[in-house]
């Protein structure tokens, strides 16, 4: 089956979500992904080398990494799309090497570029997709979405009698995104999402991620290299090199275990000063104690994800590091 499905979340620092299922039935306290030690090599090459990766009931997880480093392998992995050469998997509870036909329903899935069907009509595909997933409606999970719903939801209304070869480029991902969506997924993938979509699409695309998991509870493991949509939208961001995570956090957790430091930059008397502080406020506190009015342009800047992430690929690409900084790796439990 040729399906592309998606969605997304939320993103404040440290949000945590409960083990859940949001608040529609029965709690649980299962991951809605787990990983140990999780392998794979093709030939002679070993992409992961031990992944030990949780994703929690209704949480955003970002999955960032350099080109190569096994993100989408990961993903396919967890889909049940590719077989792992080792280690433990478990996707909503089931190992996706066995899992059937019910267990592939609660599943959506986004691909990076799905290009089929360009002859149908938006509202008649999703209509023929959305009737895979009737017979595993739940009580607490009507499946498929009402097809003007999920249009509306993702902003298609207007084209939705449009044939698809005639949709434009962002149209065609939001549809990608509806048939990512059509099966009211209980946990959801998106390999870089907004990849091609303009500013307004992707703030629309951020909110439409938000509601889904704040209403629905959907959890989302989605790819990205774009480190501000990895902040907006994920509660906790994982960080793949050399095969194996070397980050998991929250981006303000990672920018503070990683550097725990903040710049301060000022001018006083005419000249520029640039100086680095663990305890920036203190710090602060501490020149104007000492030099009062001559501090002029005072600016503290925090470690920034992005620093991080640079940092942390570069070493591990140039060789310099090969084992993750264990204070990045500490998983959220
Ligand atoms: N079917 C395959 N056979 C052999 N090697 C493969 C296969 N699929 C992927 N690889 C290799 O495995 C490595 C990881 O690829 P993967 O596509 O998972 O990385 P990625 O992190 O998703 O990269 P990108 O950010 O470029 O999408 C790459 O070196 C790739 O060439």
């Amino acid at each position: 089956m040729n399906i592309s499905e998606s969605a997304a979340g939320p993103a404040e620092p440290d949000r945590r979500r409960p083990a859940d299922d949001g608040g529609r039935g029965s709690p649980s306290t299962e991951p809605a992904i787990e990983t140990r030690d999780l392998r794979m090599r093709y030939g002679s090459t070993e992409v992961l080398r031990g992944v030990d990766l949780r994703v929690h009931q209704g949480e955003v997880v970002a999955l960032l990494g350099p080109n190569g480093a096994g993100k989408t392998t990961t993903i396919e992995i967890l889909e049940g799309f590719r077989r792992r050469s080792d280690g433990r998997v478990r996707v909503l509870g089931v190992d996706p090497n066995d899992g059937g036909e019910a267990w592939r329903a609660r599943l959506g899935v986004v691909l990076q570029s799905w290009r089929d069907h360009g002859r149908w009509r938006v509202r008649e595909l999703l209509g023929h997709l959305g009737r895979f997933y009737a017979p595993y409606a739940t009580a607490r999970r009507p499946r498929p979405y009402d097809t003007g719903e999920l249009l509306e939801l993702v902003g298609l209304t207007d084209r939705a009698d449009a044939v698809i070869a005639t949709l434009s480029g962002g149209q065609r991902r939001r549809l990608d995104v509806a048939v990512g969506l059509v099966g009211r997924p209980d946990l959801l993938f998106l390999d870089e999402p907004t990849v091609g979509f303009d500013p307004q699409a992707r703030r629309d695309f951020h909110e439409l991620v938000e509601r889904l998991t704040g209403l629905e509870g959907t959890s989302v493991l989605l790819t990205t290299h774009d480190l501000e949509e990895a902040e907006r939208l994920a509660d906790r961001i994982v960080i793949l090199a050399g095969g194996r995570i070397v980050a998991d956090g929250t981006s303000a957790e990672l920018a503070r275990r990683f550097s725990g430091k903040s710049e301060v930059r000022y001018r006083r008397d005419g000249r520029r000063y640039v100086e680095s502080a663990v305890d920036a406020t203190g710090h602060v506190r501490g020149l104007f104690t000492e030099y009062g009015e001559a501090i002029e342009d005072l600016e503290v800047h925090r470690v920034r994800l992005e620093d991080v992430y640079m940092t942390l690929v570069h070493e591990f690409e140039s060789g310099r590091r090969t084992e993750a900084p264990s204070e990045l790796t500490e998983m959220a439990r």
